[in-house]
């Protein structure tokens, strides 16, 4: 079963006639459009996609003084074609990783004209840089006027350059909170794994300590778990690509809406062994899993180090490779007692007949694939991988898959390119095949 730790506190907002909860996130659906004709045609395209919320991105439209009545017509055209689906206008600015500066009176003026016609155009949230403009003076009664117009407003903040710590990430919102931001929003980009989890845990303690409903996300491919794992960090809000991305890692609107899906009520009748090739991203893979569907996640290696107390070269040097084997299948027999889990296993696991028979009884296997020259890259920094340390080199990883290979492939039920080096979607992938097989279902 999922741990209970891993869900938040109930929050909602209402935002004209859509409710905001960290129980169920929105998709929300960028329009990028550069002149008015092509922001009709993503509005149109957009609505097809069906998302909850659709942010117009005012700073991709290149108009000339930001006249405010051209900035209407896009609203407008947006709206007609948005068919009731609310917006949230956001203009980003190039300090804040946007297309363009813009003065910020303007800015200001913009927010406010865009929130008197907000009812008009079904517009329920605007986004205020209020990170970047937090010096500027007026900013509070900014959002108050905007906020009289019934329309709420998203504090925003952008670090494209990497990760603050936990403290900042959570203090940044709560002062958005106290300067009056109805939604507080900070978008990170992570470095290292460890900023992924930064993110998460920022995400959670303000989810439970400040009234207002939150939006995070950690960017580009590293971070875009976390645009899926809003069971984890509370977010009410998750941006999915339509026409184009507006921000690195986002992926599309159908696979953010599946994984959601997958990640608030995904039903598994079994548990996923990961096999694979050294360096195709077992741990990686089962790391994003388990974030995005709650699932268990066991290294073999790892819980039969834990078991016998002793690191796996220790046993190896102490009692042989033959005592070892038998430890793994043993811990696999144990491990298929377990449900809902993940299992990655260590790249000699699946020789053994037995082994494979053991997985079976509980295990849907799925096998990373990936080519040598993948792998190389992967790991060729790495010091802890003895087979490769005399020799790290394509030919010699080549050399080696060819041994191993074909046995993956003969007892994989399911495998995947990881080539790609996408983790969101390689899950989305393998979980898609468990549907499809029958093993995994969402309501
Ligand atoms: O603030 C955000 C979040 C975002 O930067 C993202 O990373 O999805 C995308 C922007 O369009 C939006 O305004
Ligand atoms: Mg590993």
């Amino acid at each position: 079963m999922r741990k209970r730790e891993d869900f938040v506190p109930m929050k909602t907002l209402e935002c004209r006639g859509i409710t905001l909860s960290d129980k169920q996130t929105k998709i929300c659906v960028p329009i990028t459009g550069t002149d008015l004709e092509e922001i009709k045609e993503q509005a149109e395209k957009i609505a097809n996609m069906n998302p909850d919320v659709v942010e117009w991105r005012a700073d991709f439209y290149d108009v000339k003084d930001n006249d405010e009545t051209e900035f209407e017509q896009c609203l407008k055209a947006i709206n007609d074609n948005l068919k009731k689906i609310p917006i949230i206008y956001t203009y980003r600015t190039s300090n804040e990783g946007g297309e363009k500066s813009i003065d910020v009176d303007d800015y200001c003026r913009l927010c406010k004209y865009v929130s008197e016609i907000s009812e008009k155009y079904n517009v329920a949230m605007i986004d205020v840089e209020l990170y970047e403009n937090k010096d500027q003076k007026n900013i509070g009664k900014l959002l108050l006027d905007i906020k009289s117009t019934g329309v709420k407003v998203i504090g925003s903040n952008h670090h494209f350059e990497g990760t603050p710590s936990e403290k900042d990430i959570f203090n940044v919102l709560k002062t958005m909170e106290e300067a009056g931001a109805d939604i507080c929003k900070i978008a990170v980009m992570p470095k290292e794994k460890v900023d992924v989890k930064t993110l998460i845990n920022a995400s959670k303690k303000a989810n439970k300590e400040l009234n207002a409903p939150i939006i995070t996300m950690s960017m580009g491919e590293l971070g875009a778990v976390t645009r899926i794992c809003t069971r984890m960090t509370g977010s009410v809000i998750t941006f999915g690509a339509g026409v184009n991305a507006s921000a690195p890692g986002q992926p599309p609107c159908e696979m953010v809406r599946f994984l959601l899906k997958a990640s608030e009520s995904g039903k598994i009748d079994c548990n996923v062994a990961l096999i694979g090739f050294m360096g195709t991203g077992k741990t990686t893979i089962s790391n994003a899993l388990s974030r995005i569907t709650g699932f268990k996640e066991v290294d073999v290696d790892q819980y039969i180090v834990e078991k016998e107390g002793m690191a796996i070269k220790d046993i190896f040097a102490e009692n042989g490779e033959q005592y070892f084997r038998n430890l793994e299948t043993q811990a696999l027999r144990d491990l298929q007692e377990e449900k809902e889990t993940i299992i990655s296993c260590g790249g000699g696991a699946v020789l053994r007949d037995e082994n494979v028979e053991i997985l079976n009884t509980g295990s849907v296997i799925v096998q990373l694939k990936a080519t040598p020259e993948t792998v190389f890259e992967r790991v060729k920094d790495h010091t802890h991988r003895p087979i490769l340390n005399n020799d790290m080199s394509v030919r010699h990883i080549t050399e080696l898959m060819n041994q191993r290979e074909p046995r993956y492939n003969s007892v994989a039920d399911i495998q995947v390119n990881v080539d790609k080096g996408d983790r969101v979607e390689t899950c989305y992938y393998i979980l898609k095949e468990l549907e499809k097989t029958g093993h995994f279902s969402v309501e």
